[in-house]
């Protein structure tokens, strides 16, 4: 990771902040991109002082507005010549503003990663490298009292294997994975306790709580570990991580995949 550059969108709080510091801890420099200026530039002192201070960068962006997300990633490559990790981390629960979930979700996600490709694809002359789509097990099982954020985190798994098996065919140079992780110790958990964010599923929250209690709460190091492990496999281009309390990290197998002739 020594020399590398990362971009890591939701990057001031929780699962984003935790994989900031673990890729700065690896040697990379990082621009931590957030809609959250204060928590941002808080977290950017802090690394400053750990890393030194052009080690890091802050940039406030919304991830669902396209000029913003655009503007991020250029400030990025100018301020640090290059481009080699993208985690396309920031999301939302909201069931009941749905459209913000599918569009800072989905849509955000989207857009990074066509970012990330005009940046690192060998093609236009970047250096290769890895995105990772920030997805959930809510991707893989649909999640009842979730279904606009089940339905974001199901197109993230299908987005980004399609681009992944587009990269190999037209050998981008960039390899592309989604993470799904189970429940994770962050403030997106504290979400179901708000009639705001959860609409006519409010009611079921002691259902989702049990669930919790089933299952188990990971912390957002877990996450990190994964992220990790993507960027030291080369091999490993498409694949969908899955990390759960009970079985750690480990990958979803899917049939066959349609794959056009070269
Ligand atoms: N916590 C979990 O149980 C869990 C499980 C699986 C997947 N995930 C996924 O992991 C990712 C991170 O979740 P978290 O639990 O750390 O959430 P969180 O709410 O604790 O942190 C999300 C971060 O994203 C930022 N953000 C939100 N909207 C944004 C926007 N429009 N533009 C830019 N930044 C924005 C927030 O300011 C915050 O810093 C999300 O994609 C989430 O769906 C979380
Ligand atoms: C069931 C939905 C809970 C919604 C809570 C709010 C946001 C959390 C979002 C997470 O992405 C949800 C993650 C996983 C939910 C699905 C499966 C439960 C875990 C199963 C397991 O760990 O084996």
């Amino acid at each position: 990771m020594k020399g590398k550059v990362a971009l890591v969108t939701g990057g001031a709080q929780d699962i984003g902040k935790a994989i900031v510091r673990g890729l700065m801890e690896k040697g990379a420099s990082v621009a931590l991109i957030d809609i959250a200026v204060e928590k941002g530039e808080e977290y950017k002192n802090v690394l400053d002082k750990e890393f030194g201070s052009d080690k890091s960068l802050f940039i406030k962006c919304d991830v669902s507005k396209e000029d913003q997300l655009k503007d991020a990633f250029q400030k990025t490559v100018e301020r640090f010549g290059k481009l080699h990790v993208v985690i396309n981390n920031a999301g939302i629960n909201n069931e009941k503003n749905w459209e913000k979930t599918i569009d800072v979700n989905l849509t955000g996600m989207i857009r990074g990663t066509y970012l990330g490709l005009k940046y690192m694809r060998t093609q236009n002359g970047g250096e290769g490298g890895l995105i990772v789509n920030m997805s959930s097990l809510a991707g893989i099982m649909p999640a009842a009292h979730q279904p606009v954020y089940t339905a974001s985190k199901f197109g993230i798994i299908g987005f980004t294997r399609a681009i992944a098996a587009a990269s190999d065919v037209g050998q981008y140079g960039v390899r592309i994975n989604t993470i799904c992780p189970g429940f994770v110790n962050t403030q997106l958990l504290q979400t179901i306790d708000n009639e705001e964010n959860m609409g006519e599923y409010f009611q079921y929250r002691d259902n989702i709580k049990a669930m919790m209690d089933r299952y188990g709460i990971l912390e957002p190091t877990s996450v990190v570990k994964g992220v990790i492990e993507l960027f030291e496999n080369e091999n490993l281009n498409g694949a969908v991580m899955k990390i759960t309390v009970s079985a750690g990290i480990h990958y979803e197998e899917y049939g066959p995949q349609y794959q056009p002739k070269m």
